[in-house]
């Protein structure tokens, strides 16, 4: 039934899009409302196809006999006075499907999963929760345990899967959390904090949508790959105007593809950087040493630093942007020189006095505005400075440098040192952006035009309501309908216009990327751990109302500029005003693995607990040693086997970055699909990463090569080791020429031929010790 209600909805939004898409009109208001309804129709369908997979998988009983079935969408019968058919898990009345418990079962009586392919139901699990004292089902933490076992036994295939059917309830509390400013998740490996924080994306679309649909979310994410990955998981739940994107991709018009050493980005990323970009824009306005010469008109002109020093005063103390302040600087410096050219040539060498009236003197003014000469001055003294040249011009020079960044050592100021060419790294960016705040642009013009066309729109605003009006009392005279609320009522003027302001085709997402300026409703950061203090800066920018969810793990941090704590990354920004909210239980890593890992945790600073598996697997972990000589050749032949025995699952082979080339070349002679570097191709059955970009992924089985080279590789190689071992969904091996870091030494021993115990022992049972 509710899949022909589904068929029929979308036949009536399709059959609606293409007659407005029919429509004509060529004035900019009918093509302003054809946009506006055709964007509506499709955003409609898109979540009506989302709906698709999984329309229905739950149904709540509850005590008092009535039956609620919970699904991606709400439905409803207008035949029965809008009786809700099917509702949509975000609303409040699903809440209990997620945290009903048999301690506190909220009104359930019995709690069904429905599994489904296509459109057939293929399974059901029920709870009951009234009876679940007696048979120990649902009252120790998991809830669905068949159904969430089903999911996380099942074979990785590149992509993140939504987890809405089997959302657990610590989970669900972060998702619908009414927190209205900062909201930190820290959470262990495997704790969900990905995919929370993607279903919190969700959940605020659906409770704020006027707001949000207006300013739009923005996620950030570690890096490109790891966005692919993520990426189906939103539209799978029927939400598309989100921007996904990496620090690096957030200054318009700036691809961050140029790379550099990890100590430099670290340099980059600290707070010292506001200082050095603002004393480099200082630097910009000189005053010359001796005085400047100027050929005009014949004449020689002088101009000497006392003049430019007080332009120089005279235009920063108007506090205004330096772009914007270069007007006051230009105006003092050419009535200075205006002033000495009319003493030059109107002097009058018989009668003294001066020849020149008050229009030739404004005709020299311009003449003077307009001379290359002096333009060419103007622009050594004060020039117009975009973010890039500023920058481009100081990381090209030592002197430069030297004078901006007087802090650094000369051994940090030669790591930033670099050929003006080459483009842009994702550590510049931040700064990139800290420079536009402090340049600003000249934008008097662009003001004068934005004014213009506020008026006209609202013009157009008033007349449309002054229609809708009108008609609305002639409806008002006909029916006589006290009830008859008019256009007006609901909007004024201003607001109407506001909701016209875009006229183009572009989503809140395009107009977003495209804007450095945009604000946005909501941000979302994922691997929030990782960001360094100038990307923060930009971030807190982008989100003056503080509405955001960081999610992330302190343990493990890669980024040198990275963090180890919320509260020294927070305090600037919003002081003690945040929120923190926990996830204890791993998803992802058996038990069985999760015990190596933890060996490794146990070493930090400051000490973490590791969240408890939800599973075991049966599979026990394993080490290999070889000879170094033998080792690529080694982990080839132990790739391939990997594959066979995974199946259609995926496998990684996870390496420090001084191997990436050489494991990466054997493993591809012996699995010609591997892909191999920084950002693979996550649906390949094989990738091989450095340890630097499996931060936020998973695979079926992973490899981890020479341990003891990831840790002595970084400053953070403790970190990045318990990522790499944190990735397996089910099986992990560390392969090792090099000695064995103590903290995996109790790993057994890899047998000749390779065994197979999750056969033997079933795999991915529930791990009985949780809780
Ligand atoms: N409630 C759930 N139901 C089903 N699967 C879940 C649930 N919670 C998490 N998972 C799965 O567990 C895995 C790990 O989740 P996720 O990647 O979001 O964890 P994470 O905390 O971000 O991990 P990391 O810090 O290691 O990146 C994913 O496959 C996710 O789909």
């Amino acid at each position: 039934m509710l899949y022909g209600r589904l068929d029929g909805q979308r036949a009536e939004t399709r059959e609606r899009l293409a007659r407005v898409l029919r429509e004509h009109g060529e004035d900019p208001s009918a093509v302003a409302e054809r946009n506006a309804a055709s964007t509506h129709y499709a955003d409609q369908l898109s979540r009506l196809d989302a709906a698709e997979n999984g329309l229905c998988f739950g149904r709540l009983d509850l005590a008092d006999g009535e039956r609620r079935y919970v699904g991606r969408l709400g439905m409803f019968d207008e035949g029965a006075e809008y009786e809700p058919l099917l509702v949509d898990w975000r609303a409040p009345a699903a809440r209990p499907f997620y945290v009903a418990t048999a301690a506190a079962p909220e009104g359930v009586r019995r709690r069904r999963h429905i599994r489904t392919s296509g459109r057939t139901v293929v399974g059901v699990d029920d709870e009951l929760l009234d009876l679940a004292g007696q048979d120990g089902a649902g009252g120790d933490g998991l809830v669905g345990e068949a159904t969430l076992l089903a999911a996380l036994n099942a074979d990785r295939t590149g992509h993140m899967r939504d987890i809405v059917e089997t959302i657990q309830a610590e989970q669900d509390r972060v998702i619908r959390s009414e927190h209205q400013g900062v909201l930190v998740v820290q959470g262990g490996p495997g704790t969900g904090k990905t995919a929370v924080a993607l279903h919190r994306a969700a959940y605020l679309l659906y409770t704020q949508r006027e707001r949000l649909a207006r300013r739009g979310v923005l996620i950030i994410g570690p890096n490109t790959g790891f966005l692919r990955y993520v990426s189906q998981v939103l539209p799978s739940l029927g939400e598309t105007g989100v921007l996904l994107s990496t620090i690096g991709e957030l200054f318009p018009g700036i691809v961050a593809r140029r790379t550099e050493s990890a100590e430099a980005a670290e340099i980059k990323g600290r707070l010292s950087m506001v200082e050095m970009v603002a004393a480099a824009v200082r630097d910009r306005q000189r005053v010359p040493d001796e005085p400047l010469e100027i050929d005009f008109d014949g004449q020689v002109l002088h101009l000497d630093p006392e003049t430019c020093a007080r332009a120089r005063d005279r235009a920063r103390r108007t506090g205004l942007l330096h772009n914007q302040a270069r007007p006051v600087f230009v105006a003092e410096i050419v009535d200075a020189l205006t002033h000495q050219a009319v003493e030059l040539i109107g002097a009058d060498v018989y009668g003294g006095g001066n020849l020149l009236d008050a229009e030739d003197r404004a005709e020299i003014r311009r003449e003077l505005l307009e001379d290359q000469g002096v333009r060419a001055v103007l622009s050594e003294l004060w020039p117009v400075l975009t973010p890039r040249r500023l920058l481009g011009d100081l990381f090209a020079s030592a002197d430069l440098l030297s004078s901006a960044a007087p802090w650094l050592s000369d051994d940090e100021r030669a790591l930033l040192l670099r050929e003006r060419a080459g483009g842009w790294t994702p550590a510049d960016v931040p700064l990139l952006d800290e420079a536009a705040e402090l340049l600003g642009v000249d934008d008097r013009m662009a003001r004068l035009r934005a004014e213009r066309e506020r008026r006209e729109r609202l013009a157009y605003a008033q007349g449309v309501l002054d229609v809708l009006a009108g008609s609305a009392s002639q409806d008002l005279e006909d029916e006589d309908d006290p009830e008859v609320i008019t256009a007006a009522d609901l909007v004024d003027a201003t607001a109407f216009a506001e909701r016209h302001e875009h006229r183009s085709d572009l989503t809140v997402a395009e107009r977003a990327a495209a804007d450095r300026t945009w604000t946005f409703g909501h941000v979302i950061v994922d691997e929030a751990q990782e960001l360094s203090e100038m990307a923060w800066r930009l971030l807190m920018r982008r989100c003056p109302s503080r509405s955001m969810t960081l999610v992330g793990d302190v343990a493990q941090t890669g980024d040198l500029a990275g963090t180890s704590s919320w509260g020294r990354v927070l305090d600037p920004y919003v002081g003690d005003r945040w929120r923190l909210e926990r996830l204890s239980v791993n998803y992802r890593t058996p038990a069985e693995i999760m015990s190596v890992a933890s060996a490794v945790l146990a070493g930090m600073e400051p000490p973490l607990d590791p969240p408890a598996s939800a599973r075991s697997s049966g599979f026990a972990p394993w080490r290999c040693a070889t000879r170094p000589a033998e080792l690529a050749g080694r982990l080839a032949e132990i790739t391939a086997r990997e594959v066979a025995e995974v199946g259609a699952g995926r496998v990684a082979v996870i390496v420090p970055a001084g191997l990436l080339e050489e494991v990466g070349a054997a493993v591809v002679a012996a699995v010609p699909e591997a892909s191999v570097g920084p950002d693979p191709d996550l649906e390949r059955p094989v990738v091989v990463l450095p340890v630097a970009r499996a931060k936020g992924l998973e695979f079926d089985s992973v490899l981890v090569v020479e341990p003891a080279l990831m840790l002595a590789e970084s400053s953070r190689g403790r970190n990045d080791l318990y990522v790499a071992l944190t990735r397996a969904t089910r099986r992990l091996g560390v392969v090792h020429a090099d000695g064995l870091p103590e903290e995996l030494a109790g790993l057994r021993e890899r047998g000749g031929r390779l065994q197979c115990p999750e056969r033997r022992e079933g795999r991915g049972r529930r791990n009985r010790d949780l809780n």
